[in-house]
């Protein structure tokens, strides 16, 4: 985790969603959305960072095959950060709301 500057920016990152989410007192449906959100941005870094390694170990020169590896596995980190944004938008951007201009 050390030597993961991203892991520690989703660490850092669960965390505040985490603590927004308490302080909104969100309803049990939306606690599922958000722990699905920080899991899979989790599951896909860590599967990223496995496919990287293996990738530096199998192929330390520049070969098409390991690009290919990695692009996709940065295309499942990507893929799974616009879902986390979207969740975020949409479950905790209405209470945010409500408590800021909300009579
Ligand atoms: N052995 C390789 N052969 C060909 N392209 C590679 C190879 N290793 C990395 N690349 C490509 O170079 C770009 C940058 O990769 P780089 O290894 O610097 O970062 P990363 O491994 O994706 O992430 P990190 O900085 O966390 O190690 C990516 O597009 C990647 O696909």
């Amino acid at each position: 985790m050390k030597n993961e500057p991203h892991m520690r920016m989703h660490l850092g990152a669960a965390i505040i969603v985490l603590a927004a989410a308490a302080w909104l007192k969100l309803p049990i449906e939306g606690w599922l959305w958000i722990l699905s959100a920080v899991a899979a941005v989790w599951v896909t870094e860590l599967l990223n960072t496995a496919v990287e390694r293996a990738v530096d170990l199998a192929s330390p020169d520049s070969n098409h095959l390991a690009k290919v590896a990695k692009d996709a596995a940065a295309g499942a980190v990507l893929v799974a950060s616009l879902y986390s944004a979207a969740i975020g938008v949409l479950v905790l951007g209405p209470p945010i709301w409500d408590r800021l201009f909300g009579g």
